[in-house]
């Protein structure tokens, strides 16, 4: 069967999208494959091991992702965006039974769900400290594994997978919050209504260039639903211009300006022209309450607000969008059901079914050991950086603490009971990490005073 990959691992938004994307029918007969990273995912694509690849592009509140753009200008260059859709986010609190939020220390998530509630975090967890992960999932699974006073960003489903509880809904600062994720393939879409056309172009470092490349599409009436800078990556000063245009490239006006653009001599890539995936959802509305930029950005609206929040844009998600296209309703993530699987997660959720999951086979097990063993990379470097710090604190040749290393031995052992694991085994780790921590600080040679 031929795949599709996401960046996972399970329980993240793309996981979600990509239900989302096989439910409505277009594309039934591929196989979900979770990938640890939005490269992974790309590469797959362009290898040709995956059929197509799930990413997102951009967030009505922070604005583009910038390592899809990236990797779309810069590495994987024969790609191309074949269907789109804009779908509402909504972010939980999430901790182990019993945490409350007064009491959370730390709070995991991916970058950009964190800045998704900075607002919220800064109110009511002012004293937390914000700790990245590569995804919402991979937050909830270091919660759910940790004794620590910590909580996550992320889904209901993560919360279920892992065992969490949610300690506070809906916590994203715009209520209208929406990530547009886009397929990609190796072909762009067919000509149809409702079109979209994807570029990135460069123009030479003189007056007027960049006004004179837009008026090719303003004189023949196209209309730009999004313009973007990104540094070209070549020297300070140079940018890469990324335009969605409303139109196929096969339309004559669109054609047209693509050439005359092209013969100004500008670097052109052609992301793709390609349909949202509910046909006929009508236009980007005006903007309202609620997070303009995603209006802005290609947002299409069935003309209901969506339930997301006041004068959400979402058009696949509208109650409309969904009666049309007979998909079931929202879950409590604010998204579609998948198709329903019996058996499958809802059910064992709602205690229905009893009988054991089959598990994912080996390919799928490795990603995610690959996906933790990079969370495990990262935090292993943050606490060298912290182990570092503290040195530079204590005087040169006083730098072993035995009294703490008992501490820190003592904690790993207690959370590694907890967790189900053998105490001595984590101790063992937790010693060669000091003994690493204080070659790092013997050589850094302590505070001089
Ligand atoms: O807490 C400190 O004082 C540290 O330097 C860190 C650390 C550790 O790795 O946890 C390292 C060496 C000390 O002997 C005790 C603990």
């Amino acid at each position: 069967m031929a795949k599709i990959g996401y960046l996972g691992p399970p329980g993240t938004f793309s996981e979600l999208a990509l239900q989302y994307y096989l439910a409505a029918g277009e594309q039934r007969d591929l196989e979900p494959v979770c990938l640890p990273s939005l490269d992974d995912v790309l590469a797959g694509v362009d290898r040709g091991e995956l059929a197509a690849g799930l990413v997102p592009l951009e967030n009505s509140s922070e604005g583009a992702v910038n390592r899809t753009q990236d990797l779309l200008a810069h590495r994987f260059t024969g790609l191309f965006i074949q269907k789109e859709m804009v779908l509402p986010v909504e972010h939980h609190l999430l901790a182990r039974p019993g945490m409350t939020v007064a009491a959370v220390r730390r709070v995991l998530s991916h970058p950009q769900a964190l800045a998704q509630c900075r607002g919220y975090l800064r109110r009511l967890l002012p004293g937390a400290l914000e700790m990245e992960t590569a995804s919402t999932a991979a937050a909830a699974a270091m919660v759910a594994a940790s004794g620590e006073p910590w909580a996550a960003i992320g889904t209901r489903a993560a919360a279920r997978a892992c065992g969490l509880s949610v300690l506070a809904e809906k916590i994203n600062d715009c209520q209208s919050n929406a990530t547009r994720f886009v397929v990609l393939g190796r072909q762009d879409g067919e000509p149809g209504a409702g079109c979209k056309t994807s570029l990135i172009f460069s123009v030479a470092d003189r007056p007027g260039e960049l006004y004179s490349a837009l008026a090719e599409f303003a004189r023949r009436g196209i209309n730009l639903t999004r313009i973007e800078s990104r540094p070209a990556r070549s020297r300070l000063g140079e940018y890469l211009f990324f335009i969605d245009l409303a139109g196929h490239r096969q339309d004559a006006p669109v054609k047209e300006a693509l050439q005359a653009l092209a013969a100004r001599g500008a670097g052109l890539r052609l992301l793709g022209s390609y349909r949202p995936l509910e046909e006929g959802a009508g236009k980007a509305p005006g903007r309202g309450a609620g997070c303009g930029p995603g209006r802005a950005a290609g947002c299409r609206s069935g003309g209901s607000s969506g339930p997301g929040g006041e004068g959400c844009c979402f058009a696949v998600n509208s109650q409309a969008g969904l009666e049309k296209t007979g998909l079931p309703e929202r879950n409590g993530d604010g998204w579609p059901h998948p198709a329903y699987v019996p058996g499958g997660e809802a059910d064992r959720a709602a205690g229905v079914c009893r009988q054991e999951p089959v598990g994912p086979g080996l390919p799928e097990l490795r990603r995610q050991i690959d996906a933790v063993d990079a969370q495990l990379v990262d935090l292993l470097v943050q606490r060298m950086q912290l182990v570092e710090q503290v040195g530079r604190l204590k005087q040169a040749g006083r730098i072993r603490d035995y009294a703490r290393e008992e501490e820190v031995l003592r904690r790993a052992g207690e959370h590694a009971r907890a967790a189900g694991v053998r105490p001595e085994l984590m101790k063992q780790v937790f010693q060669l990490l000091i003994r690493q921590a204080v070659e790092i600080q013997d050589k850094s040679g302590g505070a001089q005073v």
